[in-house]
């Protein structure tokens, strides 16, 4: 289920504010119907490969851009037809009817199918799950190839309720920018491939879906210090810190030192006891500090933390070292990885879809959450926000969040913004799982 790289998502309210600006700037809003539709035209063009296309379009906009789809399909000599729910209710929707010369059948139980099923009958303006009645006749075009129109109609674009549409898409054509629906669950699901039309508004740009990840590659002027030293620092479970260790130096840290555990999974890992954790902090070289993997709460825990934040350096947290550090965290650069449970523990009382929940906790604690699952979300205090949609599921096994947590802590030690480096981090994991795919354990994500 791909989706574009490093494309803006907007909400259904920010479109609007884009819409108005780009009337303002002189194209009008019927310009850019007129670009939707053509774009829907050739996705439709292409997928249809010369089958016939039906089209549904519902009464507002998204119907709009069905309407100058099925015009523009026609010129090219398709064999389109549209089946409308209801006739238009928005002036651009009636001139885009209008400007449709061929028939309009009603949407009722034994409209003849076609091999291609456009779906636009709904798209940002949805406010409230859709009629039974409809739903059930949607779900009888499931086995046709289906391309949605902005979302597929049913879900609500904000991805504030996970109503699930009756139809899910093969291919999702995104209208100016990606809506929330589109990167989280359950709804980013039901997009199938989801495509860009630009449009030529001007989408702000504080909420991204995950960039390309550039190679990170060391330079001339590189050496085992300036790439970045790290310090994890391990619990009764030391196992989970040496992944997080060994991913460290295999996510570009130039210098990895294990505290409080006698063995590492790599010789070039300094492995030492915990007398020396002092110390560690207080090594101006040392660049990040790695905390939480196998590490349950204790009052151990509790004091390697402390000292942790006291040395002021910048922070990895995970698990509950997550609860440890939330109250005295105070300007202190960091990371958070907490997983849905986490996240639920540390965080309960805030509400909303988890866009909204990741941005909250992280303007409350001032530092960077990376909210992990399938659909991971990376915000910063300042609103900025990446969504990672749709990962590898092959990391849904245990230990990969300890490789996560130690590929933080080596783009943190190398300098440069917290955000920045969360989402450097996401993006190796990410591109990591995907290269060795089935069967992955997490050891093979430090190994190759
Ligand atoms: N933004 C942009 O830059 C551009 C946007 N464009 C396109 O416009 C789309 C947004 O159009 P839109 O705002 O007209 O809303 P849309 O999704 O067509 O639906 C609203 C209509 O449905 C109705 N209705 C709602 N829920 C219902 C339900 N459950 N069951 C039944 N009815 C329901 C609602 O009426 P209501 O009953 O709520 O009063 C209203 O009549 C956007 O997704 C994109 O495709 C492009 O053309 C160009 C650039
Ligand atoms: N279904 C999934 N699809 C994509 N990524 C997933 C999925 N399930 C888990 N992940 C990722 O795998 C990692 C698991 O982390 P975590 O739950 O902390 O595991 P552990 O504590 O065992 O290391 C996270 O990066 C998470 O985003
Ligand atoms: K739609």
């Amino acid at each position: 289920m791909p989706i574009p790289a490093d494309a803006p998502i907007l909400t259904s309210a920010a479109m609007r504010v884009a819409e108005a600006a780009c009337a303002a700037a002189g194209t009008s809003l019927s310009e850019l119907m007129e670009r939707a539709g053509a774009a829907v035209a050739d996705t439709a063009w292409r997928m249809a490969a010369g089958a016939p296309i039906l089209i549904l379009c519902g009464p507002g906009n998204n119907g709009g851009d069905g309407y100058v789809a099925a015009r523009l399909l026609g010129e090219r000599g398709a064999a389109v037809r549209v089946a409308a729910l209801a006739p238009p209710a928005t002036d651009l929707a009636k001139a885009a009817r209008a400007a449709w010369t061929g028939a309009v059948e009603a949407i009722v139980d034994g409209l003849p199918p076609a091999p291609l099923i456009v779906d636009a009958l709904f798209g940002v303006g949805l406010t409230r799950p859709l009629a039974d009645d409809l739903a059930r006749r949607l779900r009888g075009f499931a086995d046709k190839r289906i391309l949605a129109v902005d979302v597929p109609s049913g879900v609500d674009a904000d991805g504030q309720h996970g109503w699930e549409p009756p139809l899910p898409a093969d291919v999702t054509l995104a209208l100016g920018a990606l809506k929330p629906a589109h990167v989280l669950l359950p709804t980013a699901r039901r997009c199938g491939t989801v495509l860009l039309a630009p449009i030529g508004i001007a989408a702000d740009r504080t909420m991204c879906s995950l960039p390309r990840q550039a190679a990170r590659s060391p330079d001339a002027g590189s050496h085992k210090y300036n790439r970045g030293m790290l310090l994890v620092r391990a619990g009764p479970m030391a196992g989970a810190a040496a992944l997080a260790a060994a991913a460290g130096l295999r996510a570009g840290a130039g210098y990895a030192v294990l505290s409080g555990a006698d063995e590492a999974p790599f010789a070039a890992i300094i492995a030492e006891d915990g007398a020396s954790y002092a110390a560690r902090l207080d090594d101006k070289r040392l660049g990040a500090v790695v905390i939480g993997p196998g590490y349950p709460a204790s009052d151990a825990l509790g004091r390697d933390v402390a000292a942790a934040i006291a040395a002021g350096k910048p922070l990895v947290l995970d698990a509950a070292a997550i609860d440890v550090a939330l109250p005295r965290l105070d300007g202190t650069p960091a990371i958070l990885t907490p997983h849905e449970g986490e996240f639920a523990r540390a965080f309960s009382d805030l509400a909303g879809n988890k866009i909204e929940r990741a941005r909250a906790a992280a303007e409350r604690v001032g530092a960077v959450m990376i909210y992990k699952g399938a659909d991971t979300i990376i915000a910063a205090p300042d609103g900025r926000v990446v969504a990672a949609w749709p990962g590898s599921p092959w990391l849904a096994t245990a230990g990969t969040g300890d490789v996560l947590a130690g590929a933080c802590g080596a783009m943190l030690a190398s300098g440069g913004d917290a955000f920045d480096a969360a989402v450097a981090a996401v993006g190796w994991h990410i591109d990591a799982a995907r290269r060795i795919g089935p069967g992955l354990v997490a050891d093979d994500l430090i190994r190759d």
